[in-house]
């Protein structure tokens, strides 16, 4: 019998709308909603050398936060297009869109390292505004960052000024409506400073949903999506954000573009897809246009293991290749199901071991699979499809509680960094994506990247691996690592791992294995890889059209292109 769950929404398992003025955690109070159980941290102790440290965050007056750079005419002009009320010059303002939720960010944003804090930040309530303010930027030579909600880990939301006297910080979280549905073409226009659980509860009093959910749901914005080409959890059966994007409006210093007038066109480039990953470098999106789908009136999740990494990765090229891939289709290594075991509550690890190894399985990778549909019958007829080709994988069902575990726990990786930065940890995930062919060569390149960068006497990395996103083609990996942090140079300790895995994606034997970047966008940090990625002429064809959209390069100083 298939047992399909009632759809609850993500929003459901959240605890409502965050703060994004609080930058020093994922939750207002650095995560201590996630406690550490005492088996996972001697675990962790194990397995990486890490001795009992404690290293909380300074409180927040300790910061350095420089006075206001931003001219007094610059600061008049921006105050007569949103109201003096919402051109925030005050510490608290800047401190809290003084950076990203990257690693590096929250180091500093606890008090290690110095802070990129803006000179201001202007809140714009419309699209008319906001084009007013990006001209006002372009007048005077203002560096201008669009914010959507913050959580970049790519570093896309620094405050850098890259040669310009002042940068203000763009927040667009006044633009947080849904403009209009259109049912019959099943398209919603969306503002983009909508954070994504209120898109969903908008477009559900229309029967409709997006069905774009990452990790960071609770906290990105529809603009933030479509500005770095986000991937949800539910790729597989939704698309990425770009698949979904039909339409964009968007605010330069040359004045507002309008793009997308049917779901396909052969007139030239899709220059749709030019904005779709600019990540604000390129002008400001203020409306997104969306592709919507009806909602799911049931879902059915489960868990499986298979017996080793190779099987494992076959298994889903083969759901891939034949067209039955589950919505959410995700395989964890043998290291990253070590990891599942150790660090959640919940998986009576031993019994489970146990049985996997009286059921041949000696190397077991976990494998959650995903169904929606609008009924149960529809679910169930998804589910035999998929079934009926990974049998042939021989897995091992563990039933719907591991993958209901999975769905209650799928934003707990934020809470659990928090609480593991207080323990003295280096936890960062970097992700990437290739063609079939090369996947295990990159995975195996990537690995010992880290495993070599981050390894010293004392000191051992735990680097652990998933394909959450798969494609007939290909898919991509997500590396997630965890290691003691050098107290003495913990930015040096992150560079040398973020230098050795990008150079190993970037520098095979024939050129790339693979993209510096599935999902997560340029930003500052990978910015230094691109050219090997595109090629020079890549580079340049991106440069000229940033100076075609934005002169006086204003937009997004550093980010996407480099300084
Ligand atoms: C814990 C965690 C989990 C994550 N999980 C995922 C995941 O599962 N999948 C995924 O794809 N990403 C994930 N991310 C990365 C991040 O959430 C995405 O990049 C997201 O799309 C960013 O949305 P945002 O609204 O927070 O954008 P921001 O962080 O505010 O901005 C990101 C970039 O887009 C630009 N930008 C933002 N809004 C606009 C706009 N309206 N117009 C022009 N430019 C704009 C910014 O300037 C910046 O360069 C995760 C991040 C964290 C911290």
């Amino acid at each position: 019998m298939c047992h399909t769950i009632l759809v609850t929404e993500p929003w459901d398992h959240t605890g409502g709308r965050l703060d994004h003025d609080d930058r020093r955690g994922w939750t207002a109070d650095g995560g201590r909603d996630y406690i550490l159980p005492a088996r996972s941290a001697r675990w962790l102790f194990s397995a990486t050398g890490l001795t009992r440290t404690s290293t909380p965050p300074v409180p927040e007056s300790a910061l350095v936060v420089g006075e206001s750079a931003l001219p007094d005419m610059a600061r008049k002009a921006l105050e007569s297009i949103v109201g003096p009320e919402h051109v925030h010059i005050d510490r608290s303002a800047r401190l809290g869109r003084a950076g990203g939720l990257s690693y590096t960010d929250l180091l500093r944003q606890r008090g290690t390292g110095e802070l990129a804090v803006p000179d201001a930040v202007v809140a714009p309530a419309d699209p008319e505004q906001v084009q007013r303010v990006v001209e006002v930027s372009a007048e005077y030579g203002i560096g201008l960052v669009p914010f959507g909600g913050g959580t970049s880990v790519v570093g896309g939301v620094a405050a850098l000024r890259a040669g310009l006297e002042s940068v203000v910080v763009l927040d667009l979280y006044r633009l947080d409506q849904l403009v209009s549905v259109d049912p019959v073409s099943r398209l919603a226009v969306l503002q983009a400073g909508m954070v994504a659980p209120a898109a969903e509860r908008a477009l559900a009093a229309h029967g409709l949903t997006l069905g774009h959910v990452p990790q960071s749901f609770e906290r990105a914005t529809i603009g933030g999506f479509a500005a770095t080409r986000s991937a949800g959890q539910a790729s597989a059966g939704y698309g990425r954000f770009e698949d979904m994007v039909q339409g964009v409006r968007v605010a330069t210093p040359r004045g507002e573009w309008h793009l997308g007038v049917a779901p396909a066109s052969a007139a030239g480039p899709d220059l749709r897809q030019l904005v779709v990953g600019s990540e604000g470098a390129f002008g400001v999106i203020t409306e997104v246009t969306v592709r919507v789908r009806a909602r799911p009136a049931a879902r059915r999740f489960e868990g499986f293991v298979l017996d080793g990494w190779a099987r494992g990765a076959a298994a889903v090229r083969a759901l891939a290749q034949s067209r039955v891939l589950a919505d959410v289709t995700r395989l964890s290594d043998p290291r990253e199901t070590d990891v599942a075991f150790a660090m959640s509550a919940g998986w009576r690890t031993g019994a489970v071991r146990a049985y996997l190894r009286a059921r041949g399985v000696l190397e077991p990778c976990l494998l959650v699979l995903g169904w929606e549909g609008g009924s149960s019958a529809e679910v169930a007829a998804r589910r035999r499809a998929t079934l009926r080709v990974l049998r042939r994988s021989r897995p091992v069902a563990l039933g719907t509680a591991a993958g209901e575990r999975w769905l209650h726990g799928r934003f707990a990786g934020p809470r659990q960094r928090d609480t593991l930065l207080d323990a003295g940890v280096c936890v960062e995930t970097l992700e990437t994506a290739t063609y079939w062919s090369r996947l295990d060569a990159l995975r195996s390149a990537v690995s010992a990247a880290l495993v070599d960068s981050l390894t010293t006497p004392t000191h051992r990395p735990v680097v652990a691996c998933h394909i959450s996103h798969a494609y007939e083609t290909g898919a991509s990996l997500y590396f997630t690592v965890i290691v003691p942090r050098d107290a003495a140079d913990p930015f040096g300790q992150w560079q040398r791992a973020k230098d050795a895995a990008c150079a190993a994606i970037s520098a095979g034997p024939d050129g790339p294995l693979g993209t510096i970047s599935h999902h997560h966008a340029v930003g500052v940090d990978h910015a230094g890889y691109l050219r090997a990625e595109v090629g020079g002429l890549g580079v340049g064809v991106l440069a000229a059209v940033k100076r075609e959209l934005d002169p006086p390069g204003v937009l997004n100083p550093g980010k996407l292109l480099g300084r």
